[in-house]
């Protein structure tokens, strides 16, 4: 079966889009991970699947799944990119857009700058919404945040901040984000068995009230260029610690993005841009992918 796709990025965090409006799409966790295979299928972080929408005020629902397969309930850099995708695919013209995602509506407005503002919602911090399980583990109050040790197998044991933005953070302060041990203890964060769905790692550094620096390793994609709810998840985190104030330029390997928080809704700044548009025989994509997961040790 061909499938039309195009190819996109937003702040170097990069996606398959797929219009599953006008061509018929059956997404699954094997089709994910042969398309977002940087060697045997297309190469991204996450695969965009976009749908007619169930809820009645939405325009299109859009699905979300990470290059390892697994569906996620938000990506704030993949927002922005599906109204790209929409608007120049002619799916709608209009602007704001409501979109459906597996937790709620998002309204997404595209600037006359061509850059794409997101309202991402509303953020949680309990341990139950991301979940966590907290029992045991020492914690102490900073700012109006809580910060939990969380003793890992390396030896280190960093404070993190949780935030639950639809799907689940643990934000660090970092003194050096450049030396932060990301590609080492991110993994040991991101399947500790107290999260119980995961979660994303996110490493922030300080630049001034209105300024970050910021490494994520993402749940299901390892570190990737940029990640949106991660700048909105550190920004929270941030702004709770007494760190930053409202808005924060937040500045990743892939470029720069723009969060504001007004005390209950995050929003979230930045750009989309399309790459190249192909198809692909998903069929032979996922088979040829096959036969590099049967050859692994
Ligand atoms: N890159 C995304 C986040 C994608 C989902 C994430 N890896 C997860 O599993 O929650 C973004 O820009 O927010």
């Amino acid at each position: 079966m061909i499938w039309n796709f195009t190819k996109m990025q937003g702040a170097g965090n990069d996606f398959v889009v797929l219009d599953g409006v006008r061509q018929r799409i059956e997404m699954t966790p094997e089709r994910a991970r042969a398309l977002g295979d940087r060697h045997f299928g297309i190469g991204a972080d996450q695969i965009l699947l976009v749908e007619t929408p169930s809820h009645p005020e939405a325009d299109f629902r859009y699905r979300i799944f990470n290059c390892d397969g697994s569906e996620v309930e938000h990506c704030g850099n993949g927002a922005r990119c599906f109204v790209r995708f929409v608007h120049e695919q002619k799916l709608s013209g209009r602007n704001p857009l409501k979109a459906e995602i597996a937790t709620g509506l998002l309204v997404l407005d595209q600037g006359a700058d061509g850059e794409v503002r997101v309202d991402m919602g509303q953020t949680r911090y309990e341990p139950e919404a991301l979940p966590f399980d907290a029992q045991g583990l020492a914690s102490r109050p900073c700012g109006d945040d809580t910060l939990w040790t969380l003793p890992l197998p390396d030896g280190s044991s960093p404070e993190i901040s949780l935030v639950a933005i639809s799907n689940p953070h643990a934000v660090q302060v970092v003194d050096d984000v450049d030396a932060a041990p990301v590609a080492t203890q991110g993994p040991l964060i991101e399947s500790h068995p107290r999260f119980a769905h995961r979660v994303n790692a996110g490493y922030m550094q300080v630049l001034g009230r209105n300024e970050i620096k910021l490494r994520v390793y993402e749940r299901g994609a390892g570190e990737t260029l940029a990640c949106g709810t991660g700048a909105c998840a550190a920004v929270a985190a941030g702004i709770r610690r007494g760190l930053l104030d409202s808005p924060v330029r937040v500045r990743t390997r892939g470029g720069l993005l723009t969060v504001a928080w007004d005390g209950q809704h995050l929003s979230m700044q930045g750009p989309a841009v399309t790459v190249f548009q192909g198809q692909v025989d998903i069929d032979a994509l996922t088979a040829s992918f096959n036969t590099k997961e049967a050859a692994r040790p």
